[in-house]
């Protein structure tokens, strides 16, 4: 059974294994300790890694982890398919634009993984058929080293504008630190996604920390008021 899906994303990490390497320690240990601070969710995006080698580490984050957030791929559908077919805890997927097509990514894991999908545009949020995406990710926010081939960071206007159109519950990403937090979740994020925040912080524990309790310092927005009734709705309704 599919968690909700919005407990899993008020503090996101995706993992870099060059930045954790950086610092000294290996992605599991950075994802242990980031998961003791109080990340939600953990992307283990290992772009320089071998399908092998990502498979490896999936089964080892996912057996330090447990139940305790879910675990997803970035991009590799064969290695999230292949780590669960292990025995694994592993809880689906995340792709962008140029991965794997939605519809056919969510007939191959089934309807019980979770399927985030990259977004940047209001087309890209609109091509969204209803039902196969869990949640988007929206970025980039600000500038970022960590993902060379992002455009340009597009600011936080951008980002509250662009999240009402999101069908489906919506993660910022892009150059997030802590002060960012207050300003997206007022915007309705749903949360926020970060690598070098966690990955490059000296101690992921207390960096993780301190982002999920900026996280829940802030208030959610208040639901949007229902619209009034008009004249056909109500007379509809009187009807039937
Ligand atoms: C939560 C989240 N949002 C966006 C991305 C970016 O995905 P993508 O556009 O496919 O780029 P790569 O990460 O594959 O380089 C993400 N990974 N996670
Ligand atoms: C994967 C990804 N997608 C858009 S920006 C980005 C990288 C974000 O990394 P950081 O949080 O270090 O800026
Ligand atoms: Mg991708």
């Amino acid at each position: 059974m599919r968690q909700r899906v919005v407990d899993a994303l008020p503090v996101y990490l995706v993992t870099d294994d060059g930045l954790c390497a950086a610092e000294g320690r290996t992605v599991v240990d950075t994802v242990r300790a980031a998961v003791d601070g109080g990340v939600t969710c953990v992307q283990l995006r290992g772009k320089t890694l071998s399908a092998r080698e990502l498979l490896q580490q999936t089964l080892e984050v996912a057996a330090a982890v447990g139940d305790r957030v879910p675990v997803l791929v970035n991009d590799r559908v064969d290695v999230y398919l292949t780590a669960r077919e292990a025995g694994a805890a592993v809880a689906g997927v995340h792709i962008g634009q140029s991965d794997l097509p939605v519809e056919l990514t969510r007939a191959v894991i089934g309807p019980d993984a979770i399927l985030g999908l990259s977004a940047a545009t209001p087309q890209q949020l609109a091509n969204i058929t209803p039902g196969t995406v869990d949640y988007v990710g929206i970025g980039p926010v600000h500038s970022t080293a960590t993902k060379p081939d992002a455009p340009t960071g597009r600011g936080l206007e951008w980002a509250a504008g662009i999240v009402t159109e999101a069908p489906v519950p919506a993660v910022a990403i892009g150059g997030l630190r802590a002060a960012d937090l207050e300003a997206l979740k007022a915007a309705g994020f749903a949360g926020a996604a970060v690598v070098s925040a966690i990955c490059s912080a000296t101690d992921p524990e207390a960096a993780a920390r301190a982002l999920a309790e900026r996280w829940a310092a802030h208030p959610a927005p208040a639901p949007a008021p229902a619209p009034e009734p008009t004249l056909a709705s109500a007379l509809s309704e009187r009807v039937s």
